[in-house]
Order: structure tokens, then C-alpha cells, then sequence
């Protein structure tokens, strides 16, 4: 069964029309991967499926249905009571993800008060375990301002912040582009363990197509707010069909094959 089913969707802004035609779908605990042309309306596809469009662009046709519920059609409070427990988001900006002015720990507590009737301790308890569970010190992080933390651990905080929950749908927008190679790696892990304890499904904006190769199940390719192509990663990475696709592939740098001669200099 779907847990995210978009139809037709259109997004303008004044009269240009960003995203065209849009039609995805993502079955539950599916891990789907978005990636395409920068500009080419991933984002703003992401940001609209929570109701997180900007004033100035409209979805002027389609419908998005999450669990059953039609999202184009919710009040702004129905679709924050869906932020959060049902979708959440993690996006690169991981230090606009906590206000710096709060504690982490605070901050996450704010949203288990909200959604949950756990006692005080209880909460500190959960987000304190969820902390260690995602490889970070929980009481020192629990305490600490989001300045006081690496650009590494804030992100986990985020993802922990992101799927304390246990929400149906992650939301993650090029999470590890601002990091380095070993902590995107570790970030990636981390999103795929917490997706396999919770059985969660993964929207995942990305142009690392490395990333898509080793964790999607199914990978959506986006050029000019249209789908250029979508199906199972692995048919795709055998068999791109669009001609997009294709430079795509031949786009991503190969670790494994060393060039079979290397440059040597002069002296
Ligand atoms: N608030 C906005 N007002 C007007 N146009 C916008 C706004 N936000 C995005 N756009 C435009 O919508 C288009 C799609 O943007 P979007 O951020 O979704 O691209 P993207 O595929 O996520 O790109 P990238 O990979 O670079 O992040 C772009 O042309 C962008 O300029």
C-alpha cells in the first residue's frame, strides 16, 4: 500500500509553472530516492508534501494524498498536526533545524510534549537513549546549545529530533550535502538503521547517486519540474532510459577504477 501518493501535481509561481505533471508514489517502508537537474522543483515538490510551500507558489492542480488524507486540501493546523508524527523532515540546513537560543534537549522535548503524554522524565529518558542510539553522548548533547555541537552531531540531532516519533514518512533533503565523506556516510547509516527499526519510508533528495546505488529501492529522476524517469534503482542504474538519466550515470565518479595510467611529473 501507498503511504504517499502524488497525482499530477503543479506548482506555479506567478505564472511560471515550476513543477509540472508530477506524479510519484512511495509505498510504505519504501525507500525512494529524488534526485535530478539543480532547480529542477525537488525541494519544492519535498516542502509541498507537508504543506511547507512558500507564500508564493501555489499548487494549481494535482492532488498529494498522505495515509489516505488529501494534503492540498488541509487546513494549515491539520497539516502542522502531520508535521512531525506523520511526515518529518531533515534537510542540509542542519543549523536551521534548532532555534540557538535553546538547549537540544529542550527542543526535542518541545515535540514529545506536544504529541505525547510521557511524563517529564520520560521524555528526558527517550530523547536521552535516542541520542546514544544514534551514536551521540545523550546527557552531554541532551544539555548542550546547538552551537556547542559539531556540524556532524547537529545533524544527528536533527535526525533523532526528526524521528523520535516515529513518523511514517522521512523527508530528508540532501542531508549530507554540507558534510564531509565520512560523516555523510555515517549520517546515511544512521537514516537507514532508524528506517529499519521504525519501518518508516524515505523520500531522500540527493545528487550523490552513490548513495541512491546502495540504499534506494526506487529512484525518481527529475529535469525542468517534470519526471524525466522513475522505477527500481537497479533497473535503472542497468537500463536509464531517458537521455537525462544517462549523462546522469555517466556523471558519477567511479571510486573503484583507478585511471589504468597515472600522470607522472617531470623533473
Ligand atoms: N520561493 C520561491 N520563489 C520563486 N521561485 C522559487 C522559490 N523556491 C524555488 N523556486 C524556483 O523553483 C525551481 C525549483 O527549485 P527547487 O529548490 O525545488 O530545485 P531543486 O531541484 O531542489 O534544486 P537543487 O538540487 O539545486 O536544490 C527553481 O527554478 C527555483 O528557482
Amino acid at each position: 500500500m501507498n503511504i504517499l501518493e502524488i497525482e499530477n501535481l503543479t506548482i506555479t509561481h506567478a505564472e511560471t509553472k515550476i513543477v509540472q505533471s508530477l506524479s510519484l508514489s512511495v509505498s510504505k517502508g519504501e525507500w525512494l530516492a529524488l534526485a535530478g537537474e539543480s532547480g529542477s522543483g525537488k525541494s519544492v515538490t519535498a516542502a509541498a508534501i507537508g504543506g511547507l510551500l512558500p507564500n508564493e507558489l501555489n499548487i494549481s492542480g494535482g492532488s498529494i494524498v498522505f495515509d489516505g488524507n488529501n494534503m492540498t486540501r488541509l487546513t494549515e493546523k491539520k497539516l502542522r498536526a502531520f508535521r512531525g508524527k506523520g511526515i518529518s523532515y531533515v534537510f542540509q540546513d542542519y543549523q536551521g533545524a534548532f532555534t540557538p537560543f535553546l538547549k537540544v534537549g529542550r527542543q526535542i522535548d518541545e515535540m514529545l510534549k506536544v504529541h505525547t503524554s510521557l511524563s517529564k522524565p520520560q521524555r528526558k529518558q527517550n530523547i536521552v537513549n535516542m541520542l546514544e542510539r544514534s551514536g551521540l553522548p545523550g546527557e552531554r548533547v541532551y544539555g548542550s546549545y546547538p552551537s556547542q555541537l559539531s556540524g556532524g552531531q547537529l545533524q544527528r540531532a536533527a535526525i533523532c529530533a526528526a524521528m523520535i516519533l516515529k513518523p511514517k514518512l522521512l523527508i530528508a533533503d540532501e542531508p549530507t550535502t554540507a558534510l564531509d565523506s565520512i560523516t555523510a556516510a555515517s549520517i546515511l547509516r544512521l537514516i537507514a538503521d532508524l528506517k529499519s527499526e521504525t519501518h518508516c519510508a524515505v523520500l531522500f533528495i540527493t545528487h550523490d547517486l552513490r548513495h541512491v546505488k546502495k540504499y534506494a529501492d526506487s529512484l525518481a529522476v527529475m529535469l525542468n519540474g517534470e519526471l524525466a524517469e522513475s522505477g527500481e534503482t537497479k533497473a535503472i542504474f542497468e537500463n536509464p532510459c531517458h537521455p537525462y538519466t544517462q549523462k546522469l550515470f555517466s556523471s558519477i565518479p567511479s571510486l573503484r577504477k583507478p585511471p589504468k595510467r597515472l600522470m607522472t611529473i617531470q623533473r
